[in-house]
């Protein structure tokens, strides 16, 4: 060998040699992501938590991929969806942030993007366009969100699963019914994400009383739809009054968050951007209770003795094992009283129609 050949030669050698200590490669990063292990010296992923974002290729997916690869708690991201993938996977795995980003495309890979999940993010579905509910959106998503969950249930049963599909008042209970059949249903590991309404509230809230939003903490209980959303005006954090004009200008503009973006987007679909930071902090605060955080305290609409119905969003303790406790409801004022028994009532209904969906 020529003396300026044997430089190559010795880096070859040396390729290979730390290769061989490498895990196999995954056919999913051979096919949608341009590394190559053979290629790199990573040791793979750093410590953190498996995080996988069903319908990453959408609205609400996309960016929230974006903001789980910049959060340090997550070593590994997987982005699955049936349209997609590979493109929103090289874009995204190009942030020089710590997890390693896998993509999956098509039903064929569902179970290799769901193995070893820690926490599963579910933003998979259609959204609505202006004059539909979301309970429009029930006879399309409802099906896939069962397809998911199957899919959880066989691969990654003890995930915490994180729902943003709608309509999340129906698409809860089928998560559950799924999770019932297959024997692995863990009413601690299933959260509705009802964040948005939250982080609307607060904006709102903030608006009318002239506070900074980030000072501002709205309880919103009930679920994610009209009248089922309910802010809990007399629980503001910072305490603060309301005359009545407020309290029924804010309520209604709370429960009309999704419409009024719906109709702003004029067809091209639903709230994305705020939904993804949304979900992202719904994510970021579930993770905090996985490692063991204390004080890990958010709404979302989970299994819950709250009230009578078997489904209700309240403020939830996260933990370890997902919700550690569902907390109460609450002082509620004459107002509020009025408006729980609106939102029990549709709640209902959603609720059942979810669980028959699964069982017929
Ligand atoms: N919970 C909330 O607060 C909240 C807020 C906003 C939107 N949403 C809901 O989130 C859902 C998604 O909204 P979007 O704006 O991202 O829609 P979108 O159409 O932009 O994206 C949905 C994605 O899901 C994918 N998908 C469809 N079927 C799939 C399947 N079987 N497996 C995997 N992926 C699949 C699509 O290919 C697409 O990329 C809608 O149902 C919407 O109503 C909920
Ligand atoms: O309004 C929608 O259809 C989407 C979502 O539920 C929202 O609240 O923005």
């Amino acid at each position: 060998m020529s003396q300026r050949m044997q430089p190559i030669a010795d880096a070859s050698r040396r390729i290979a040699r730390i290769s061989s200590h490498l895990h196999p490669p995954t056919s999913q990063m051979e096919e949608t992501s341009l590394l190559r292990r053979a290629n790199c010296r990573s040791k793979g992923a750093a410590p953190g938590f498996k995080v996988a974002i069903l319908g990453a290729a959408g609205g609400i997916g996309q960016p929230l991929a974006m903001l789980m690869k910049i959060n340090p708690l997550v070593s590994v991201l997987h982005l699955y969806d049936v349209v997609n993938a590979p493109g929103v996977t090289a874009d995204v795995s190009h942030m020089n942030t710590g997890a390693v980003v896998r993509g999956f495309l098509g039903q064929p890979q569902l179970e290799n993007a769901l193995t070893g999940m820690d926490l599963v993010i579910i933003p998979a579905g259609v959204p609505r366009k202006p004059g539909m509910t979301r309970d429009d959106l029930f006879n399309i998503n409802a099906g896939i969100v069962k397809t998911l969950c199957e899919g959880v249930a066989k691969c990654c049963p003890k995930a915490i699963v994180n729902l943003i599909s709608n309509p999340v008042n129906s698409t809860v209970p089928i998560a559950a019914e799924v999770f019932k059949r297959a024997g692995t249903f863990d009413p601690r590991r299933l959260l509705g994400v009802t964040t948005l309404d939250v982080v609307r509230a607060n904006t709102f809230v903030a608006e009318v009383i002239g506070l900074d939003p980030r000072d501002v903490n709205v309880p919103v209980v009930g679920g994610h739809a009209g009248v089922t959303i309910l802010p809990l005006l007399s629980q503001v954090n910072p305490p603060c009054s309301f005359t009545p004009d407020e309290i029924s200008h804010l309520t209604n503009r709370i429960q009309n968050g999704g419409t009024e973006v719906v109709e702003a987007k004029a067809g091209a679909g639903s709230a994305t951007l705020s939904m993804a930071y949304a979900a992202a902090k719904f994510a970021d605060a579930c993770l905090h209770g996985l490692r063991g955080d204390a004080g890990v305290v958010e709404c979302s609409f989970v299994a819950s003795q709250v009230t009578e119905l078997p489904f209700f969003a309240t403020k939830v303790q996260l933990g370890r094992n997902g919700v550690e406790e569902v907390l109460p409801l609450g002082p509620l004022n004459e107002f509020e009283r009025a408006g729980l028994e609106k939102a029990k009532k549709e709640l209902a209904v959603s609720i059942e129609k979810g669980v028959s969906f699964v069982k017929k």
